[in-house]
């Protein structure tokens, strides 16, 4: 690649989304209004025919290429944040040489990640390069589907009890469709015709218990403003990728955990997390937020139950815990609606100290935070979020969980 000192960094957004959800309307609608900008649009799909590049280019009424100054890319098949991130790095190294874009847009397949697409932008390569070396990440925006979002919601509080996929299988879409919602500067809420004003409000709640930085905005056939989508640089390295509420939660928890070193429960306050204020997601649609601590591990097959049967209107939960079965391996539990993940994958400092695989003067600052005898950094730390979740409740029948 070029030396990229000299060349301008145009600025990027990168529109996300689950299939279907609108991406392709909404790009299109915003080519309606380029007349006379300079904008490129980058168009990535995980099916080998790129049927979005065509309806893209549908939309400029000529085979794209250059109309108006404007370029569409065909970046074919795979997807940004995996197979085709070097395919992604060149178009982008490319477009910004040519010092003639104004702006940049990116459409993601629907299966993209948003972290992986904005990690794009914010860790080099073992070169040491980065997209950010020739563009700038202006937004990340996540369209959602309204009333599909809905149906995935309601899908499992209709059946009553969350599923475990089998390990190794295929990510539960939800989960993909949260973490859309979660890591964003803009949420357009589409397909807005296709569901009463009451949901939409109660989704808008919904999305504000996720992700409370973000700003959500309305649409329908994708029909948004595009001096509101691209007329500003929302994102920030560590506002947008911190913004996910159980990741915010987790990082303001103090290290209070650590300093009680007693066996049981230390804390379960989301005082300790939050401020007085409720938020208005919670007041009004009752999203809660609700912290679990602890120094004891879980009987897994317990707490494996409780996931299944209880916390009736969890939404997400995240965080790790610790457990008797395993108690050298950090857990890490994912709930997303109806389907619950809980991996191991990683090992907690106190097993590799305990086993002399590191020193203890090497522990990393942020571990000896947390460390309290005997358990070192083995504890449980859980964020749950939903509607109308009793604090009380899922605390007692957490603590009924531990060994
Ligand atoms: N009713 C309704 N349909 C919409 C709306 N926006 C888009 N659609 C339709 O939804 C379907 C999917 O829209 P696309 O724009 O292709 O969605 P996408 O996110 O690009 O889809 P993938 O590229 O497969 O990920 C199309 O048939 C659109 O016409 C809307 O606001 N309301």
């Amino acid at each position: 690649m070029s030396d990229t000192c000299s060349i301008a960094r145009p600025p990027v957004t990168v529109f996300c989304g689950f299939l279907g959800a609108g991406k392709t309307t909404l790009l299109t609608h915003l080519l309606t209004q380029a007349a006379g900008r300079k904008w490129a649009v980058v168009v990535n799909d995980v099916a080998s025919l790129n049927i979005d590049v065509s309806l893209v280019r549908g939309s400029e009424g000529g085979d794209g290429a250059g109309s108006e100054g404007r370029k569409i890319i065909d970046l074919g098949n795979g997807c940004v944040c995996c197979s085709s991130r070097d395919e992604l790095g060149e178009a982008l190294a490319e477009l910004a040489a040519t010092g003639d874009y104004e702006h940049i847009l990116v459409e993601t397949t629907g299966v993209a990640e948003p972290r992986g697409v904005a990690a794009l932008f914010t860790q080099k390569n073992p070169f040491g390069r980065s997209l950010s070396d020739f563009a700038r990440l202006s937004a990340l925006v996540s369209v959602i589907d309204a009333a599909h979002f809905l149906r995935e919601w309601r899908a499992y509080q209709e059946r009553g009890h969350r599923e475990f996929p089998a390990p190794g299988g295929t990510r539960p879409v939800f989960e993909l469709m949260l973490e859309q919602a979660e890591c964003a500067d803009v949420l357009v809420l589409n397909k807005c015709d296709l569901a009463p004003e009451t949901e939409l409000a109660e989704l808008e709640g919904v999305l504000r218990g996720l992700n409370e930085r973000a700003e959500i905005v309305r649409a329908e056939q994708g029909r948004v403003d595009e001096g509101f989508l691209l007329g500003r640089r929302r994102f920030d390295a560590q506002e947008t990728l911190k913004a996910a509420t159980w990741l915010r939660t987790l990082n303001r928890l103090a290290p209070a955990g650590g300093a009680a070193g007693v066996a049981g429960v230390v804390i379960n306050a989301r005082k300790a997390a939050t401020t007085n204020a409720v938020p208005e997601h919670e007041r009004k649609f009752g999203i809660r937020t609700v912290i679990y601590q602890a120094r004891r591990p879980f009987v897994e097959e317990k707490l494996r139950a409780f996931l299944v049967n209880e916390a009736e209107g969890l939404l997400r939960a995240k965080g790790f815990f610790w457990t008797r079965e395993r108690p050298d391996e950090m857990g890490f539990l994912s709930v997303a609606g109806g389907v619950a993940r809980m991996d191991y994958l990683n090992y907690w400092w106190a097993a590799l100290v305990g086993s002399g695989k590191v020193r203890m003067d090497e522990r990393p600052e942020a571990i000896q935070a947390v460390w309290a005898e005997p358990q070192g950094d083995r504890r449980q730390e859980l964020v749950f979020i939903g509607t109308g979740l009793e604090e009380g409740k899922i605390t007692a029948a957490l603590e009924a969980c531990l060994a």
